[in-house]
């Protein structure tokens, strides 16, 4: 997979071959988006032109300065990209999202983007909308298309009756109800990080991007993968100003519970089962390192270690 990064201006000058893009921002990548992707991938294999998705960065609350603003991401950049390269998608286009661009209107956000583009089709989910003040929507799609490209609108996707969305999503992970997260997403949530400082070569912490949404902070059950293999273990998301350092990451706390890893690479990716306990930091230190023994326990048995 080939990402292209592009602003206004940039996107007439990049070798691009006739493609079937799906757009949105996809923050998480979830059964909704896996839909419309898959779509564009499948569409563009019967038509023997090349896939593509087009995202967007930063996320357009942030530049819109709605009331909610998404700052941080389900998936990061990196993480997207590699979920759409295992999906087989060519190429990424990263539009970056600015006054500009948000001030564009729809017949010139489609005129810019998906006609200098090479885009033959375009797929999108139901309720997209682009352009200024959203205003263009896949009804008006044809019409902005002038005849340069065709469409498939992608249904909604729900679960449980509701709409699979990336706000339900940084609900549940607002609750720390990552089982339920995963159910949304098709696979488990997850961070990935580079090992810091460690206690011992089974406890150490995990120093991740801040552009990751986290989960409540509490203690969670998880696996911990180093590539080679899966190490079952306890996960500690403390609270927010304690775990920011200067370098603005953020910090989580890792113990495997099964033979202790060493030797291993920087780079571990952590795998959410559920969550066990929430961690009460008024709490005297003592009684929280009581506590943390005891949730041990309970992942133990949740995962049936002997
Ligand atoms: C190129 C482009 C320009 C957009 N411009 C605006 C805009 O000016 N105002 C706006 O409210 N939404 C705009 N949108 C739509 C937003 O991306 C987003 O869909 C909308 O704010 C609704 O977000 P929400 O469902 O998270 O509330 C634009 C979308 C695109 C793709
Ligand atoms: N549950 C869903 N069912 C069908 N299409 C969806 C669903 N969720 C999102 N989409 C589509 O995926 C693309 C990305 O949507 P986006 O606004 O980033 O997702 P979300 O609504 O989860 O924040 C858009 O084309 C959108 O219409």
């Amino acid at each position: 997979m080939k990402t292209f990064r592009l602003s206004q201006s940039s996107s007439d000058s990049i070798e691009l071959e006739p493609n079937v893009t799906a757009v949105g921002f996809f923050d998480g990548i979830h059964k909704g988006h896996q839909q419309v992707i898959s779509t564009a991938v499948k569409k563009a294999q019967q038509l023997s032109l090349k896939s593509a998705v087009m995202t967007f960065d930063p996320h357009p609350s942030v530049v819109l300065k709605k009331e909610k603003q998404h700052a941080q991401y389900i998936t990061p950049l990196k993480e997207k990209e590699e979920i759409l390269e295992n999906m087989g998608v060519d190429y990424l286009f990263v539009v970056h999202f600015d006054k500009d661009l948000a001030a564009l209107s729809p017949q010139s956000f489609v005129d810019e983007y998906f006609a200098s583009l090479k885009v033959e089709h375009v797929v999108a989910g139901y309720d997209f909308s682009y352009g200024h003040k959203g205003k263009g929507s896949m009804e008006t799609l044809p019409e902005h298309a002038k005849g340069r490209f065709t469409h498939t609108v992608v249904r909604k996707v729900a679960q449980d009756e509701d709409k699979v969305s990336s706000t339900r999503i940084r609900t549940l992970l607002d609750e720390g109800n990552v089982s339920e997260v995963q159910k949304l997403l098709g696979r488990k949530f997850s961070v990935r990080g580079e090992r810091r400082e460690d206690t011992s070569s089974a406890c150490f912490s995990l120093a991740i991007s801040s552009s990751y949404y986290l989960p409540h902070p509490g203690i969670y059950a998880v696996t911990i993968s180093d590539h080679q293999r899966d190490y079952k273990g306890m996960a500690i998301i403390e609270d927010e100003e304690l775990t920011r350092s200067e370098t603005m990451n953020q910090k989580i706390y890792l113990h495997c519970l099964e033979s202790p890893v060493s030797d291993v690479p920087a780079e571990f990716i952590v795998y959410f089962h559920q969550l066990i306990r929430e961690e009460n930091l008024s709490e005297q230190l003592s009684e929280r390192s009581r506590q943390r023994e005891k949730a041990k326990e309970d992942i133990r048995q949740f995962f049936r270690i002997g």
